[in-house]
């Protein structure tokens, strides 16, 4: 996307041909930074600390940090052992295991020799297929909104509600959650966006609000809690979120406070779309509240935030009393009977293990 008239991914290979350049969203919404990725140890570092995050872009980049593993030391062992440290780095999101199981299975017949050029091509083409994806959620997602586009007064807005940042920069490029609404509003549909801050780490008031303003997308900026009152109120005619792993059957997990926001929605019949790009399906589960897990961070997440203060200095402050304990799962799971649908790459489909696997018969059979 743009960022002051400039073209950016998250993530792309830099013109010394191996190292690899990321947008650093820790610094964020303060500072715009890159940092260069030179190692493996770098690569699992900047997903382990979230300077990259979001599933789609996470799968990118272990997909890179395999590769600059390998141009160390291409052989079985140093595969071996790139695989685990990279796997290790975060448990929730299947895109980061579905990256490397793709790569290990390109990589490991080959001989040695021949591995990195490969290894590099098929990150290349890891980032390329998403950003398609993701134009194509975006294309299929338009679909919801200019329906309800269609059903309002000139200059009544349609009014989306998304939770945490599915946008470009939790993906190569486009983002999921957001991809429709670029796509409504760079074809002049009057949209405007509920953005939750999402709490701790405030990826929506950090990054999904920065996102916005920066493509001129009508955007207000919400505590997480405020949304089931604005769906009482009819603010909200539509609900978009991403997911980090939805199972086969239509389970979908997502950052914490999704689920609250699915049950508000089903009591005020606001329809909750998942925008959902098929490397984020585990097809070998089915219950995502038994089968997924639940990354647990740090309590300090909790009990306090980094931020600007009047001064203009960035500081990190304590927000909770001093001496309580604190939890931190960072996602939970929304069960498929609260999602109104699927916004896939290949349409928009019902939460059903029918559905999924009739959209995509290619990843249940063996060779897959
Ligand atoms: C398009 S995946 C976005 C997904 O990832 C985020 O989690 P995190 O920022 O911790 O990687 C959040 O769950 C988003 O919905």
């Amino acid at each position: 996307m743009k960022v002051d008239g400039k073209a950016y991914r998250t993530i792309w290979l830099n013109p010394d041909g191996w190292s690899v350049e990321i947008i650093d969203q820790t610094k964020f919404p303060y500072a715009f930074e890159t940092a260069t990725l030179r190692t493996l140890e770098d690569a699992a570092h900047a997903i382990r600390v979230m300077q990259v995050r979001g599933a789609p872009l996470i799968g990118a980049t272990a997909a890179y940090g395999l590769c600059l593993a390998l141009r160390e030391d291409a052989s079985d062992q140093r595969l071996a052992e790139a695989y685990e440290v990279l796997h290790a780095t975060r448990p929730t999101a299947i895109n980061l295991r579905w990256a490397l199981e793709r790569m290990r299975k390109l990589l490991l017949p080959l001989p040695e020799a021949d591995r990195l050029s490969v290894a590099y091509r098929e990150a290349a083409a890891i980032c390329e297929e998403d950003v398609e994806i993701n134009r194509s959620i975006g294309a299929h997602g338009l679909t919801l909104i200019e329906k309800i586009a269609a059903t309002k007064k000139p200059g009544e807005p349609v009014n989306v509600l998304t939770h945490c940042n599915a946008g470009w920069l939790a993906t190569v490029d486009w983002g999921t959650a957001t991809a429709p609404v670029y796509t409504a509003h760079d074809r002049g549909i009057d949209v405007h966006v509920w953005v939750d801050e999402t709490r701790p780490r405030n990826q929506g008031g950090f990054l999904t609000a920065w996102e916005l303003f920066h493509h001129g997308v009508p955007h207000t900026v919400i505590v997480d809690n405020a949304g089931g009152h604005l769906m009482q109120r009819g603010q909200v005619d539509l609900v978009i979120t991403g997911t980090d792993r939805t199972t086969l059957r239509g389970d979908v997990c997502n950052k914490i406070g999704t689920y609250l926001k699915a049950l508000s929605a089903k009591d005020n019949s606001v329809p909750f779309y998942v925008a959902l790009p098929s490397p984020t399906i585990d097809f070998s589960i089915e219950d995502g509240i038994r089968e997924i897990p639940i990354e647990e961070r740090s309590n300090r997440e909790v009990t306090h935030i980094t931020g600007r203060g009047e001064d203009g200095e960035i500081r990190t402050i304590e927000v909770v009393s001093s001496g309580s304990g604190a939890a931190n799962p960072a996602f939970d799971v929304t069960p498929a009977r609260l999602v109104s649908g699927l916004i896939t790459e290949r349409g928009v489909l019902e939460a059903s293990r029918e559905a999924i696997l009739s959209a995509f018969p290619e990843r249940m059979s063996p060779a897959a």
